[in-house]
């Protein structure tokens, strides 16, 4: 597992990083979120032992990053998936990493297999697209065959293809049990991956939570329903103590979840031709989070205010 503990980054003036705690736990794949400039990158950096804290510690399975004695069968990490020689192909590429670090040649082999770059293995990286250097850095980060993943923003610019399988890879790798981050700075790019969230604005923590508490903190409960009967059936459902306002020939209903609403719906004989529970954007939530430590937002907000006043 990943512990940060009053990890602190300065640079001159800027606190990058402000006194953060917070853990990643073997199993569970961790989104790690904040609008741009909120630190993610720097905080990843000091966790793989790139950066040294200005205060506090990261340590990855209890110990520095940088005390494993082969660092990559500790944690495995995707920073900058362009970072590559244009002309050595994926496969030169991995086993310079795998000698450098006493890795047996068939590692090489197994993670080629798992990223799906087997058949393109002997090809030049300069001629990969984004998406087969992502997969590429993946398998580099694979190698040691690590407990702890590391991905900065993995799904930056990857076709839905692309995100789809890196998705489904970190879903993989948390099942077999390993600690997975991985940062973005959308909450729906991770939404449906993570089961835990650490989200910082302006170097600090803002939450930490259970994806799934994060849901049913932000959820506003709500019910669309469309009926032939709809103007009887809203007096009804008020008299069972539901909000209800009319949004075109729909009904949406607060106060009621959706089966109760089906059951009072059948035992008055109400014609249902739609009954559908909806929920608030997390997106939405996740903004409202961090709007306050949104390094721009002042900037933003003048903007549109200057905006309005041309208008
Ligand atoms: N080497 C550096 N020197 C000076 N300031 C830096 C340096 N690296 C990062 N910063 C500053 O630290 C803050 C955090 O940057 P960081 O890249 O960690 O954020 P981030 O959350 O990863 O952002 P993004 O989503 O845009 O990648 C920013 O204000 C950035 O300008």
């Amino acid at each position: 597992m990943i512990e940060v503990r009053g990890l602190t980054k300065r640079y001159g003036e800027v606190t990058a990083v402000d006194s953060l705690s917070f853990g990643v736990l073997p199993g569970e794949v961790t989104g790690f979120l904040g609008p741009n400039g909120a630190g993610k990158s720097t905080t990843m950096r000091m966790i793989l032992g790139l950066d040294a804290p200005t205060a506090g510690t990261a340590t990855i399975g209890g110990r520095a990053a940088a005390a494993h004695s082969v660092p990559l069968k500790a944690v495995g990490s995707l920073l900058d998936a362009g970072a590559l020689l244009p002309s050595r192909s994926a496969y030169h590429h991995l086993l310079a990493l795998a000698a450098g670090n006493g890795l047996p040649r068939r590692r090489v082999h197994a993670v080629l297999d798992e990223v799906g770059l087997g058949s393109v293995a002997r090809r030049p990286a300069g001629t990969y697209s984004l998406g087969m250097k992502q997969r590429l850095g993946i398998a580099a980060a694979l190698l040691g065959d690590p407990p702890v993943l590391v991905l900065d923003e993995p799904l930056n610019g990857l076709d839905p293809e692309g995100i789809v399988w890196i998705r489904g890879l970190m879903r993989r790798m948390a099942a077999e049990g390993r600690a997975v981050m991985v940062s973005s700075h959308l909450m729906g790019e991770v939404e449906l991956t993570v089961d835990h969230l650490v989200v910082i604005g302006r170097g600090r923590l803002i939450a930490d939570t259970s994806m799934a508490a994060f849901i049913e903190a932000n959820s506003l409960r709500e019910v669309v329903l469309r009926s032939p009967q709809a103007p009887e059936f809203a007096g009804r459902l008020e008299a069972e103590g539901a909000a209800v306002h009319r949004d075109g020939d729909a009904l949406v209903v607060t106060g009621l979840a959706a089966p109760a609403i089906g059951a009072l719906a059948a035992a008055r004989g109400v014609e249902l031709h739609e009954l559908a529970p909806r929920r608030t954007s997390l997106e939405e939530a996740f903004m409202r989070l961090t709007h306050d430590s949104t390094e721009y937002a002042a900037e933003k907000e003048t903007a549109t205010a200057t905006d309005k006043e041309a208008a």
